[in-house]
This record gives C-alpha cells, structure tokens and sequence, in this order.
C-alpha cells in the first residue's frame, strides 16, 4: 500500500495558499472521503508518479485532454520549437490556420471556426452567438450535463459541481438561472414539453451529444435526431458541447460518429494536446454573427496562442494515424470485459457504462441512462473503490460521476496490472 506522507505535507502548505488547497475543486477528494488529494510529480505515456516516488497506472488523463498520454515526445517537440520563436504574439498566425483547417476537416459542420483558452468559453461563446443570431433568450440544456463554469450554465450542472453538493451555484443571479431550462437527458417527451411550453423564447438547446460529465451515457436510438428537428422547428439552434467528445471517439466529433449535426459546436480538452484550449464553430451564417463581421463579440489575448496551436496540431497527427482508435477500443473491450468478470466473481453491485476508450463503473445494479440514475449510485461503494484503487497504483478522478480514459500509451500490460488491483480491491475492501 502506497505511503502519501509528502503529498499530506503538500497539500497542508497548500491550503494555507491556494483557496481549497486546489486550482479546481474537481481535485479535492472531499467527495471521497477526504484526505490530501495525491501531488504529482511528473508523467510518462500512460504512467505518472507522485512526490512521494509512487506510480500510477492513470485513467484520469487530466480529465480527458491527455489523450496521447503524459510528456509525448511528438507535442513536447512541437511546443519547445515554437516557444524557440515565441509564445504569443498577439497578431494572427499560419499556425492557427494549418490548426482551423485540420478541425474543420475532421469536424466539416465548423464551417468557421474561433479558437479561445477553455472549455467553459468555448460553450459561452456558442451560446452569446445563438442568443444573437435568433435574438432570444432562453437556453435548453438537459440535467447533470456539465457545460463548464460560466453563470448561464451553472444549473443543474453535473460532474464536479454535483459531486461537491452545488449543482446550481451561489452567485449566479436568479434573472440569469431563470433563462436555463433543463430536462432529463434521453427523455424526448419531456423535451417535447418543455420546448411547446417556452417555444420562441428558447435560443437554442445545449447538448453534450454523449454525456461525459454523468459518467459515459450514449444519446438513445433517434434521441439527437429528434432534438434536432425538434428544436429546428421551433427556431431554435442545436449546440453541441464536445469538448469531452471531440476526438475522443474517433478522429472526429461525436456528430461525426452518430452522424449528427448541430449548427454550433463547442471544443476544448484533447484539441489542446494537454494545453489551455477551447474553439467553437458551425454554420457559416450564424458565425458571422461574431465580430469583426458581426455584432456578437468576443475576444481574447491568448486566442489561438501559438504554444496551443502547435501542440494542438501534433496531438491530431498522432490521432489520425490509422488504428489508433481501433487500439482504443480493443484495450476498452478487455478492461471492460475483465472489470465485469470481476464485478460478477465478488458480486459487486455495479454496472459499466463504455464508449470505445471511455467508462464508467456505477455501483448501482441498473444500466445508467440519464443523470438521476447516475445520482443513485452508491456515492460509498465508490469512495471505498477509489480509496482502494489510489492506495494501490490507479489513478481515476475522485468522484463517482466521471470517466476513466485511455491513451494512445495503454498497453494490454497495463490493463492486466489494473484488473489485479481491481481484483485486490474487490477482494480486500468490499
Ligand atoms: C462537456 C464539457 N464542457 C465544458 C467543459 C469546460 O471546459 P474547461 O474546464 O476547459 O473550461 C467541460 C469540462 O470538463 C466539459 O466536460
Ligand atoms: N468532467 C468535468 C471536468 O472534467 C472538470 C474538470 C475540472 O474543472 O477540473
């Protein structure tokens, strides 16, 4: 069993400095039981090791953007060479358009793109432009979808914000909260409800076209496509948030995979390559919403940063080499395969939930398909399995209501090694 004696001593210096003793609340371990949360040291491929000299086979993959796994030699060469020339220059760049094309080639419903610094911009911008482009207020997005921190989508939010107890945040203004509808995720009667109830009030519907932020929870059979007709037919525009989908699947968007498409989408986390990155997109009209074109705005010192551009561009070379993906889900197949044999050989109450490189484990005996089952599940049995997991080797995100990713860098050595922690853990602490 791991020693955490410097990360405790780390982690209490923290907190005399850093609010929580962590940069985003989704670190704290407070949801799992406490303690210091593991200070890391350095990362290679699919491994890391903490300051107290102990290694982690990781599945937390800096919640998702590592994608090509820690320190890898093609992005660590493309961010040095352009740090050589400089790192911002605050004027536009080849880069950013080599990096634009090579999105919009994978993702071809961006037909223009803008390139910000996170996730949680990316969506606020696609929203900004959707309230400019229809001149409505009203935003639909569906319950325990985490869309980032911005005020409008801090409701019913998902993920880490469920995890600490604040799904609807404190200081968000109630006029703001009341321009956000939610409804059950796969759910299209309620949706039909409420979109005939708000009609042309509402902008546009905010989706994450697979759920990541409940855990893994794919879209039912014809749920996207009735959405999107749905609120076409209303005047309303789709939003895709895929800043955990995008390139996570396939080299390509969640759209691309289920063969959907929204008029805007939202990016972040694996098109940085493990930098600061977000970008939206769509439809050429409705992008031209934005200034200079149009009367939405939208700016940024560190937009379309070179350091994220290049890094960006040489995470999507690793991606698109042939069978990359194809390896993702045959390592997901078999840790899946093992984590159920397990689950069935202790009789664990627990459910997986995967998507190619993607899971969810859910202490919970029913298949999750929307955010209240997700809910449910056993919050204890999770602790403990986490817990048990962290003390022994795996590194997954403290909180019942994430993924665990793989990288390019697993191998089946890697997944054996983590069935028999797993078979430790079920074996020792349940
Ligand atoms: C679907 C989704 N949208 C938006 C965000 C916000 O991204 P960021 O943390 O880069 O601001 C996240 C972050 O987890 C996310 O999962
Ligand atoms: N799925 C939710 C996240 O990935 C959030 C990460 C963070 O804000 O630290």
């Amino acid at each position: 069993m791991y020693s955490h004696e410097k990360s405790q001593t780390l982690q209490t210096q923290a907190e005399d400095v850093i609010l929580g003793g962590v940069n985003s609340p989704s670190r704290s371990y407070k949801a799992v039981g406490g303690g210091a949360p593991v200070v890391m040291d350095r990362g290679e491929g699919a491994h890391f090791y903490d300051v107290d000299g102990n290694r982690y086979i990781d599945y937390l993959a800096a919640y998702g953007p590592i994608i090509t796994g820690h320190a890898h030699p093609r992005i660590h060469e493309a961010i040095a060479e352009q740090s050589s020339k400089g790192i911002l220059y605050g004027a536009p760049t080849e880069l950013e358009i080599d990096f634009a094309n090579k999105i919009r080639d994978a993702i071809p419903s961006l037909e223009r793109v803008r390139f910000v610094n996170s996730g949680t911009e990316a969506v606020m911008t696609t929203i900004r432009v959707a309230r400019a482009y229809t001149s409505r207020n009203k935003i639909l997005k569906f319950e325990g979808c985490y869309h980032g921190h911005s005020d409008l989508v801090l409701v019913a939010a998902g993920s880490g914000p469920s995890q600490l107890g604040t799904p609807d945040s404190a200081g968000v203004p109630k006029g703001v909260a009341e321009d956000v509808i939610t409804v059950p995720f796969n759910d299209l009667e309620d949706f039909k409800t409420a979109i005939s109830h708000f009609g042309d009030e509402i902008a546009a519907v905010l989706v994450e076209p697979i759920v990541g932020n409940f855990g893994i929870v794919e879209p039912m059979e014809g749920f996207l496509e009735a959405v999107n007709e749905i609120a076409h037919d209303n005047g309303s525009l789709v939003i895709y948030d895929e800043v955990i989908t995008a390139f996570r699947f396939m080299y390509g968007g969640a759209q691309n995979l289920l063969g959907v498409e929204p008029d805007l989408t939202a990016l972040g986390k694996i098109i940085g390559g493990g930098t600061p990155i977000g970008a939206y997109g769509g439809r050429r009209d409705i992008m031209e919403s934005v200034a200079p074109l149009g009367p939405a705005y939208q700016a940024g010192t560190m937009a379309g940063n070179p350091l994220s551009m290049a890094a960006g561009i040489a995470c999507l070379e690793v991606l698109e080499k042939p069978g990359v993906y194809s390896e993702m889900e045959r390592l997901g197949g078999m840790l899946e395969d093992g984590l159920i044999e397990l689950i069935n050989k202790y009789s664990i109450k627990a459910t997986i939930n995967r998507l190619v490189g993607a899971l969810t484990i859910y202490f919970t005996d029913e298949t999750v398909t929307n955010y209240t089952m997700a809910e449910a599940s056993d919050g204890e049995q999770f602790a403990k399995f986490f817990n048990g997991l962290i003390r022994r080797g795996i590194n997954i995100a403290p909180s019942k209501y994430e993924a665990w990713f793989l990288t390019t860098e697993h191998t089946e050595e890697d997944i054996k090694e983590t069935l028999s922690i797993v078979e430790d853990v079920f074996k020792n602490e349940f």
